[in-house]
């Protein structure tokens, strides 16, 4: 068997249920909190989260520098191998030495597998644009899993990802799917029924996972699974015994908690208001990085009365 087409069917198997995209821990004055990774290993695995995605958008990876990301994949490495069933590393960059040198240093280190976002400030206008740009980053990581991620909110790159999964296959032998947090379902759908599903689709939007799982998608990646991922799981297994009620009610609830953290989101910026919410189930992931700023005293209490309505610190057990 050719070996691009093992690669994807291996990945294609090893890859479901949830992967928390996870947070970069910074100590109060903003150095990265490397000596907290293990706890937090702790953390996810005692959620049953078993795969990460690391320096991701959560990750706050273009706020890194690329020592730093380097560090912290080995952090993840270090502490997650053995306990981690999958750590899969986001090596995007705005320009390709750096994402090739990542790509470069993921491989070295034993990852699972490679993403990238395209370069967001001199953006692929075309597919070819962008199948040049994986094409390269590809062939600094031959032997890891290549997944684009598609995150057209953030970075304003718009291609149609069935398009791009049509002229990117025969390019990239390790391509194995993409990271889809686009919210055009349909197009997402048109990837993963492409060539006999031969791609996996890690579902990227949270507050729709369960039109995702409805359409026959079985790993999603994203920021949520960090502090709630046990109504997504019963969510995956009501789904899977055709519970629609108990699936539907855990998608409400996740997604009222969802709405109102992206309210906060608007001033505060996402990530940050996701921060807090870990430091309420006990985890201090620190400060954001600037531009991004911390809720101030005054807006973390009422973000916290808000999340507690949701009945949050109830179902999330
Ligand atoms: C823009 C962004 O960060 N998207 C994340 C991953 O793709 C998601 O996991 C969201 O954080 C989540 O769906 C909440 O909107
Ligand atoms: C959410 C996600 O996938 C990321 O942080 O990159």
């Amino acid at each position: 068997m050719d070996e691009s087409i093992a690669m994807t069917g291996t990945c294609r198997k090893r890859l479901t249920g949830l992967c928390a995209a996870v947070f970069t821990p910074f100590t109060p004055d903003g150095e990265v909190n490397y000596d907290m990774i293990p706890k937090y290993v702790d953390h996810l695995v005692g959620q049953q989260v078993e795969n990460v995605f690391i320096n991701g958008t959560t990750g706050e990876s273009t706020l890194l520098t690329v020592e730093e990301r380097k560090l912290i994949a080995e952090a993840w490495i270090d502490s997650g191998r053995g306990r981690l069933k999958n750590i899969l590393i986001h090596v995007g960059t705005d320009n390709l030495k750096d994402t090739k040198d990542l790509a470069d240093h993921a491989e070295s280190i034993k990852a699972d597998a490679i993403s990238i976002m395209p370069p967001v400030y001199f953006k692929p206008r075309n597919i070819k644009q962008l199948v040049y740009f994986c094409k390269e980053v590809a062939s600094a990581a031959p032997s890891l899993p290549f997944f684009y991620y598609h995150i057209p909110g953030m970075t304003g790159v718009e291609l149609n990802m069935e398009d791009f999964l049509q002229a990117a296959g025969p390019e990239i032998p390790t391509l194995c799917g993409i990271k889809y947090s686009g919210k055009n379902m349909m197009d997402a759908t048109q990837c993963l029924l492409m060539d006999g599903k031969k791609y996996k689709i890690l579902f990227g939007a949270d507050e729709q996972l369960l039109s995702a799982l409805a359409v026959g998608m079985d790993s999603a990646i994203g920021t949520t699974y960090n502090f709630m991922p046990r109504p997504f799981q019963r969510m995956i297994v009501a789904l899977e015994h055709c519970d629609l009620d108990t699936a539907r009610k855990e998608q409400y609830r996740a997604q009222a908690l969802i709405n109102t953290a992206l309210r906060y989101g608007k001033e505060a910026g996402n990530v940050s208001v996701f921060k807090e919410i870990m430091l309420m189930i006990g985890l201090d992931m620190g400060p954001p990085r600037a531009p991004m700023i911390r809720l101030d005293a005054a807006t973390r209490k009422t973000l916290q009365w808000e999340v507690e309505q949701t009945g949050f610190f109830q179902w999330i057990h």
